[in-house]
């Protein structure tokens, strides 16, 4: 079974990421999304992108159980670059993607959420950026998108304290374009993307270039000081108590090393 599957349909291009139980953002989901925008740009008939999640959450984050092979020769950095880049370009694609959230968006969940253009998240699903607890901190470009949706205070806190938010409450906060309960999730994902996609093409794309201008410049130089930072926190010996607690299942042991 491919871990993220790709269907076109009228203009539309559904993303489902199937890598149960967790849709963990394993270093091949990110690598096969590389390959699936290639395909969805090669074929350019699409008007807008659908993500979704497969089974019981839409992504609780990085592949935590890969992170323990992670050798400290092949560069934290780069492992946050990698995903950092393609979130990137998924932002900066010229048709719009919806994020369609249930369940879970946890760590490099919601950083791919968050990349994306638009989200519809279920009333119930947990939202938030739980690196800290793992002893490590969020990679993606989490520490600079989230503040520009929720606002530094909440930022904050959700970050520092690692507490996710429902999707009631991200609704209220501005991270989210719509609440809905979990039957209505597809259909009202449907009906946005619907919406999209019986426009004309070249005003999608130009709208798609110039609302990607109204981002500004401080975004990358911020992500690109996050994985910096991401690195030299991976090599900390709490990363790695964090990392082991969350394996184990019991508490972390952080240290302050
Ligand atoms: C640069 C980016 C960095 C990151 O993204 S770091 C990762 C940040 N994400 C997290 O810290 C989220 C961790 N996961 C959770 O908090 C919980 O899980 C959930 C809330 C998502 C679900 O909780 P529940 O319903 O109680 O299920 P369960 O027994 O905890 O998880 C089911 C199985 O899924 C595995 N799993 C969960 N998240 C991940 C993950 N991110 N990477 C790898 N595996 C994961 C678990 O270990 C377990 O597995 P088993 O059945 O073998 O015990």
């Amino acid at each position: 079974m491919e871990i993220l599957n790709l269907e076109l349909n009228n203009h539309i291009a559904y993303l489902t990421i199937q890598s149960p139980p967790a849709n963990a953002l394993s270093s091949n989901l990110l690598q096969e999304l590389e390959l699936k925008l290639d395909r969805i740009e090669e074929e350019n008939t699409a008007k807008v992108v659908v993500i979704k999640g497969e089974g019981k959450f839409f992504s609780a984050g990085a592949d935590i159980k890969e992170f323990t092979s992670l050798q400290e020769a092949t560069g934290y950095q780069s492992f946050s670059e990698k995903g950092q880049n393609v979130f990137h370009r998924l932002e900066n694609l010229s048709i719009p993607v919806i994020a369609a959230i249930h369940g879970a968006a946890l760590g490099g969940g919601l950083e791919l959420a968050m990349s994306c253009h638009m989200r519809i998240v279920t009333e119930n699903a947990k939202l938030g950026l739980p690196e800290l607890t793992l002893g490590i901190i969020p990679g993606y470009g989490g520490t600079q998108r989230l503040p520009r949706y929720v606002g530094n205070a909440k930022a904050y806190e959700m970050i520092l304290t690692g507490t996710p938010i429902s999707g009631n409450d991200a609704f209220s906060l501005g991270l989210v374009n719509k609440v809905v309960t979990e039957d209505a999730l597809v259909n009202e994902t449907n009906n946005l993307a619907k919406k999209i996609a019986s426009m004309s093409k070249p005003s999608i794309n130009e709208i798609m270039h110039l609302l990607s201008l109204s981002r500004d410049e401080q975004l990358e130089r911020g992500v690109k000081e996050e994985a910096i930072s991401f690195g030299r926190v991976f090599a900390s010996e709490d990363a790695k108590e964090g990392v082991q607690a969350f394996i184990e299942k019991r508490k972390p042991n952080f240290r302050d090393k």
